[in-house]
């Protein structure tokens, strides 16, 4: 176990960096660590693809930060990312590598902030950016950031910048660095036309793939739950009790679909918050801070809104929706199993969404086990049980006596037994019989399933359409540094294999696109100062209403 993989001690690494990974309780590199470190350390561009909560963000940032000139106060290292979360998460890792390397200066730049506060704090000297391409555009503009002396640039979940309607921001940002730099692509999926983007400006990258037989990480359960439509909140409700979920992500497709079912969850007394792009930051921030610190259970959430999020002991994810794209389930179900830990997910999914499900088990090379929700009786049980646990717990640590004395004189005073009384008590704290949700039963249709292909709502047309087959034929313009050893955190088992996933696979051509622009543009064009270019990073582009 593990002794093939390398220890960070042993790695060579600038021993400042050292002391903060094994702070941070690293021992051993990841395999994505093990094997991009090298390749940027020598400058070379790099395509980087490992499931999600591998360490990938170790992966570019150690070597970004021993690779920066101190004495150089110039902008030297700039990592471009989806959101202002990610961008802060980030910063804030790279930071804790660099906590003993004392020259370093490390900025998050995002929309949204006090872009002022922000041009003070680049006026001050730092070496690495860590932005979203909407607000590091702005910077450009302003001649706030210089790329003179930029000698390496990471996109990270650049596939998603592309979905988000990013794409000429990091354009006319990558076209724009003067000297000679490195670039380096990380994401858990990389469709095709991320691939556009590694023709445009890498050159010679070097691929490095830690990707399993699967997409999605194997620590994860992976549940299906066909139920109706209608039951879907009251199922969401359910599995969050029975399963005990402390922490706990719920993905929906669209944005005003987080709003009903937070109010509803919190109508049920679930401690919910709903997280989008149509919250103003600090709404944004108090929520993120509240899940990341433990005080609220449920966080429901956009796709775009907890791409790449790193929170601890997130113990299970719903998918509340079928999600939009492959890819999606791949980043939704990846917030909880990682950096080596076990997770749950479960997929709530009606009998007409079950093609949209073998196209995930397919791509992602997957399988979702059917389950059927637990039934009203078991949930019954199972909490009279944690109930009963509970004041065990209570009858071990609290002094009771003054209790027992109520007790025996309610007894006297009403001829009620102390047995009658405390399944009263019982009943009070696990509530009555809850509703029934019934399996969404199955429907044989005469005319066979060709029929899900052909009723999506833009008549695109056929299943299949081309639209989602695996293209396993991309030239050899990468070298591939395939694993086939690696296993992580310590694990080998030698089932890696390189995935040649092509291209971004969308259920049906919907209408995103025109949506994104208008979420991009609504309202948020500003026409003082600088002219009126979009302000980024308020809202999530492309998220749907
Ligand atoms: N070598 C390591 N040993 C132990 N833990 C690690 C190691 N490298 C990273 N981690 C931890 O694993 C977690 C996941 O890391 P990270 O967020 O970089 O994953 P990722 O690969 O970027 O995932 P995603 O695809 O979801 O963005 C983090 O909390 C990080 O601190
Ligand atoms: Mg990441």
């Amino acid at each position: 176990m593990g002794e093939l993989l390398v220890r960070y001690e042993e790695s060579g690494i600038d021993e400042r960096i050292l002391r903060a990974v094994e702070e941070m309780g690293f021992v051993h590199m990841t395999p994505i660590q093990e094997k991009a470190i090298p390749v940027f350390l020598e400058g070379r561009d790099v395509i980087g693809q490992a499931q999600t909560g591998t360490g990938k963000t170790a992966a570019f940032g150690i070597p970004m930060l021993q690779k920066i000139d101190e004495e150089d106060r110039s902008l030297q290292g700039m990592i471009l990312c989806p959101t202002r979360e990610l961008a802060m998460q980030a910063a804030q890792q790279l930071r804790q590598f660099a906590k003993y390397m004392h020259n370093i200066r490390v900025l998050a730049v995002y929309g949204g902030q006090d872009i002022n506060r922000q041009i003070k704090a680049l006026k001050g000297g730092v070496q690495i950016i860590v932005g979203t391409p909407g607000r590091v555009m702005d910077h450009m503009r302003r001649h706030t950031i210089r790329l003179d002396n930029l000698k390496m640039v990471v996109l990270d979940e650049a596939d998603e910048m592309l979905n988000m309607g990013f794409r000429e921001d990091m354009e006319a940002i990558l076209g724009q660095i003067p000297c000679e730099h490195q670039t380096a692509l990380f994401s858990a999926t990389m469709p095709e036309p991320i691939l556009q983007i590694t023709d445009q400006f890498q050159t010679d990258a070097e691929m490095v793939k830690v990707v399993k037989k699967e997409l999605t990480v194997e620590r994860i359960r992976q549940y299906l739950y066909y139920i109706r439509r209608s039951d879907k909140e009251a199922a969401a409700a359910r599995l969050i009790e029975y399963y005990n979920l402390k922490r706990g992500l719920i993905f929906c497709n669209t944005k005003s679909m987080v709003d009903e079912l937070a109010e509803n969850l919190k109508n049920r007394g679930i401690a919910a918050e709903g997280l989008h792009g149509d919250l103003s930051q600090a709404q944004r921030d108090t929520v993120m801070n509240r899940f990341r610190s433990g005080n609220l259970q449920m966080l429901i959430a956009t796709d775009v809104a907890a791409r790449g999020i790193d929170v601890n002991d997130v113990d299970g994810v719903i998918n509340y929706d079928v999600p939009q794209d492959i890819e999606y389930y791949v980043h939704r179900i990846g917030r909880t199993g990682r950096a080596g830990k076990e997770g749950m997910s479960f997929t709530l999914a009606s009998r007409r969404e079950s093609f949209r499900i073998r196209e995930i088990e397919r791509v992602c090379k997957t399988k979702l086990e059917e389950k059927q929700l637990p039934s009203g009786e078991e949930v019954r049980q199972h909490k009279e049980a944690s109930v009963l646990q509970k004041i065990r717990e209570v009858m071990e640590e609290a002094n009771t006596a003054d209790c027992y004395r109520a007790v025996e004189r309610f007894e006297k005073e009403t001829g009620i037994s102390a047995i009658e009384l405390a399944a009263a008590f019982l009943y009070e704290q696990v509530g009555g019989e809850p509703e029934e949700i019934v399996e969404e039963p199955k429907v044989v249709r005469r005319d066979g399933e060709r029929r899900f292909g052909d009723r999506r709502r833009d008549g695109s047309g056929s299943r299949n359409g081309g639209r989602f087959g695996d293209r396993d034929q991309r030239g050899g313009r990468f070298n591939d540094r395939d694993q086939r050893n690696g296993g992580r955190f310590g694990e080998k088992n030698g089932s890696y294999r390189s995935e040649r996933d092509g291209r971004q696979r969308r259920f049906g051509n919907d209408s995103r696109r025109s949506d994104r622009r208008q979420a991009e543009n609504g309202g948020r064009r500003r026409t003082s100062g600088e002219g009126s270019y979009r302000a980024a990073g308020s809202g999530f582009k492309g998220e749907k209403r």
